[in-house]
């Protein structure tokens, strides 16, 4: 449902300098502006030769990269050359210098080992030819990505813009900074949230604290121009719990009204107007609100950013978990290697209350559990957090 509804509109399209686009998702596929590589390529500091050897060459440094075209190698003579040179035309091969006896006495060049024809050089268009694609639309945009284009000729990349999230963290009992005292407590969302929705390709607004106060609810509300509002706290149903009446009063359509899922059972998601902003109510337990985070948030933002949702893939739990009678049970795994033959398993963490951090602390992926809970070696869905990310459009293609 929330996948569905960020892909409500079609994703418009920037184009942005190469140095601003990191983390961007491309809006259309890469297609090459050159071969690459773009003239055949000395891939060694060495000679390049022509012909069977021995081969006369004369002294000097030879051709260097990044200079013009060279001459023609006759049949019988060699030339120095630098990696990254252009190999003259009619070249047979590149000779690494470690691998070249040079007699300077009869001006001869041997070579230490046989030669194959075509070693050592690069040619033209090896890793693509102009116009082949070379990233897909929907990529995000990673450093390596950044490098490729650049290879590739380009200046600036067609992305989509980051989607724009407000944050806004309810609840009288919290604090900024100090020791939690006198039933007050440390607010652990507005620290976490922000780079949290900035790893999933967001741009983020500082959260604003604003108590259990349903009137500044309203009018952060109403004020935001963001494309996202996501909220902490007060979805239940509380003397406190301002969301629910607060949308109801703006007439709001609430897509996705509490889910079967532990923690984060009360988690929502609304529109605000039809062409509005979403809003995302993340339930205050800190934990339930991770779930809401990866359940709606993630699939909404990828949805808006014309980014591919995760793919659902599946894995062995090592140890039994116990389940709810009846809702899904989201639990914090590590991922393991098998040790002495033993298979790739997930491990789920302790401390997974719904008000507790530390176990999603120290995992990279929940674990979809389901009513009644599974056995050790059963295999389960994951969902991986975002600093544990896989690269679904790399399979098929280059492996
Ligand atoms: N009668 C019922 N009460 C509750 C139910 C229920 O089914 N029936 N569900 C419980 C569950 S489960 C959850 S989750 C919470 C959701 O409540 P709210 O979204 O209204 O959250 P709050 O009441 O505001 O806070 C809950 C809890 O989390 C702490 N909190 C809130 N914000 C933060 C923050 N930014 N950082 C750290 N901790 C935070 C808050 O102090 C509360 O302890 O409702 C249950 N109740
Ligand atoms: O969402 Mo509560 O368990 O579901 O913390």
């Amino acid at each position: 449902m929330a996948a569905r509804a960020g892909r409500g509109g079609p994703p418009a399209t920037i184009r942005l300098p190469l140095d601003r686009a990191l983390g961007h998702v491309l809006a259309e596929a890469l297609g090459a502006l050159t071969d690459l590589p773009s003239f055949d390529t000395s891939a060694m500091d060495g000679w390049a030769v022509a012909g069977p050897g021995p081969w006369a060459f004369e002294a000097g440094a030879g051709l260097l990269a990044g200079r013009g075209p060279a001459p023609v190698l006759p049949d019988g003579t060699a030339v120095r050359i630098a990696t990254g040179a252009r190999v003259p035309p009619d070249t047979t091969a590149v000779i690494r210098s470690e691998h070249a006896h040079v007699d300077e006495a009869r001006g001869l060049l041997h070579a230490r080992r046989s030669v194959v024809t075509g070693q050592d050089i690069r040619p033209r268009g090896q890793e693509c030819r102009s116009g082949e694609q070379l990233v897909p639309a929907g990529t995000v945009v990673t450093p390596a990505v950044l490098g490729l284009a650049a290879a590739a000729g380009y200046d600036a990349l067609p992305v989509v813009p980051r989607p724009r999230v407000d944050v806004l963290v309810l609840g009288d009992e919290l604090l900024n900074a100090g020791l939690p005292h006198d039933g007050l407590i440390r607010d652990a969302l507005g620290p976490m949230l922000g780079p949290w929705l900035r790893a999933l390709g967001a741009e983020v607004s500082d959260p604003r604290p604003l108590g259990d106060d349903a009137g500044a609810l309203r009018s952060a509300l109403t004020s935001s121009d963001a494309d996202l509002i996501v909220t902490t706290g007060g979805t239940a149903a509380g003397p406190l719990d301002h969301v629910h009446p607060v949308l109801e009063a703006l007439g709001a359509e609430l897509l996705v009204d509490g889910v079967a899922v532990r923690p984060g059972h009360p988690m929502l998601l609304a529109r605000l107007s039809p062409d509005g902003p979403y809003l995302v109510g993340l339930p205050g337990n800190p934990l339930a609100a991770v779930s809401g985070l990866l359940t709606l948030a993630e699939p909404l933002l990828a949805g808006i950013a014309g980014r591919p949702a995760q793919d659902p893939y599946r894995a062995l739990v090592h140890a039994d978990v116990h389940g709810h009678p009846h809702d899904t049970r989201l639990v914090p795994v590590v991922h393991r290697p098998g040790r002495k033959g033993g298979r790739d398993h997930v491990a789920p963490l302790r401390y997974n209350g719904p008000a507790m951090l530390r176990g999603i602390a120290a995992a990279d992926g929940l674990a979809v559990v389901p009513p009644g809970g599974v056995r050790s070696g059963t295999e389960v869905e994951i969902l991986d957090l975002p600093w544990a990310p896989a690269t679904p459009w790399t399979e098929g293609c280059f492996t």
